[in-house]
């Protein structure tokens, strides 16, 4: 075959493919309007059902979270399931914000791996709006000003972020889901930073911490100045010649800046975890969590009798952290993380005894386990 007649050969055979792929479009694109319009249906009923002054609750996370396991399952691929749900998840966003778009408060800046956390599981459908600091996405939420929030509790690398965990000691915002985000940390520069000449690197301390190997061994004599978030950090470095950032890729897109180093942290598998917090309890989903808060005085013995009763109902935990309380001087808070829901037999008796054995039990909530 001459280098002419193949050329034209290839073009045939990718026009027939391609006018498939057109055909198929406009098919794949009636059928997500016939699932929006179902669910704006569903919409319909809600608000039909719904109490006189109730305020109708549209967003389902329970039965979310099983619309996406249902997808893996079922999956033949060639696409990953992962990347099946994920559009699907794009989907349902798109079809809920039909009737009304949820509103999520985030911990920002805009760029921070939180703002990450919130799309990744609410889809890019959902209004969110950035918060200057923890407290602040906590009483937004408390106030009714957004349906949800995003807070980050643990990364893999740095351990637990207290103030998440302190804010669930006084607040009455239930957890609604958690989301899981592995984290990848960058080196950016700005257009004027001179490579030759970087002596300050900024960073939030939790990133300044993931990537501390990194810097000994690349930049062992650049001061490291801990800020807010590493959004602050990028925009810090916009006008400062002799400064890097060390931030997540959103942030470089946001601001605009180059990253010089990518996948800088020392853990390969570094992630975080972020709670979802709102003002109602989430029914079971089928595959939940559960975290719980309780109180013990501190005495001998105290934590074997905390964690028995998981082991007597057969109640997987998962998490296990430990703060000062606040309240008493000998006190101590645990936040425990288990498998299973509150509705279900086993954990309603463990936590029966758990009940009598502490000074204080708070459910924080039970909620789907991360699908994404
Ligand atoms: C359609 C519903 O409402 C919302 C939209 C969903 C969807 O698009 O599949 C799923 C759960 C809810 O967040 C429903 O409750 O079934």
């Amino acid at each position: 075959m001459s280098e002419s007649e193949s050329s034209s050969t290839e073009q045939a055979q990718l026009g027939v493919l391609r006018d498939n792929i057109d055909a198929l479009d406009l098919q794949i694109a009636e059928l997500i309007n016939q699932r929006a319009g179902l669910a704006q249906q569903v919409a319909q009923v809600k608000h039909q059902f719904a109490q006189p002054g109730e305020e109708v609750v549209y967003y389902r996370p329970e039965r979310e979270a099983q619309v996406l396991r249902r997808i893996m399952e079922q999956n033949k691929g060639p696409l990953h399931d992962e990347e099946l749900a994920r559009l699907f998840r794009e989907l349902m966003s798109a079809c809920l914000a039909l009737e009304k778009p949820t509103s999520v408060a985030y911990l920002g800046p805009e760029g921070t791996f939180t703002e990450q956390a919130a799309l990744k599981h609410f889809g890019h459908s959902a209004m969110t709006r950035s918060m200057p600091a923890i407290g602040d996405v906590f009483r937004e939420v408390e106030a009714g000003v957004v349906q949800y929030g995003v807070v980050p509790v643990e990364n893999s690398t740095e351990g637990v972020v207290n103030h998440t965990l302190d804010n669930f000691m006084t607040s009455g915002l239930k957890i609604c889901g958690e989301v899981e985000l592995r984290i990848h940390q960058n080196l950016l520069i700005s257009d004027v930073t001179k490579l030759d000449g970087i002596t300050r690197i900024y960073s939030h301390s939790q990133s300044l911490a993931q990537c501390r190997q990194w810097l000994d061994t690349h930049y062992p004599l650049a001061e490291r100045v801990a800020v807010n978030s590493n959004a602050e950090a990028a925009r810090r470095i916009k006008g400062e010649w002799h400064s890097a950032a060390i931030a997540g890729e959103l942030a470089a897109q946001q601001y605009g800046l180059t990253m010089l180093s990518e996948k800088i942290e020392d853990q390969p598998d570094n992630s975080t975890r972020f709670l979802i917090i709102g003002a109602e309890a989430v029914p079971a989903s089928g595959d939940d969590k559960t975290s719980i808060m309780v109180a013990m005085k501190n005495e001998p013995g105290a934590l074997h009798s905390l964690l028995q009763p998981f082991e007597e109902f057969g109640v997987d935990l998962t998490r296990v952290e430990t703060r000062p309380s606040k309240t008493g001087v000998w006190s101590y808070v645990f936040f425990i993380d288990f498998t299973g829901h509150v509705e279900q037999e086993s954990v309603k008796q463990a936590l029966a005894k758990v009940h009598g054995c502490a000074s204080d039990l708070k459910i924080l909530g039970s909620y789907p386990k991360a699908v994404l």
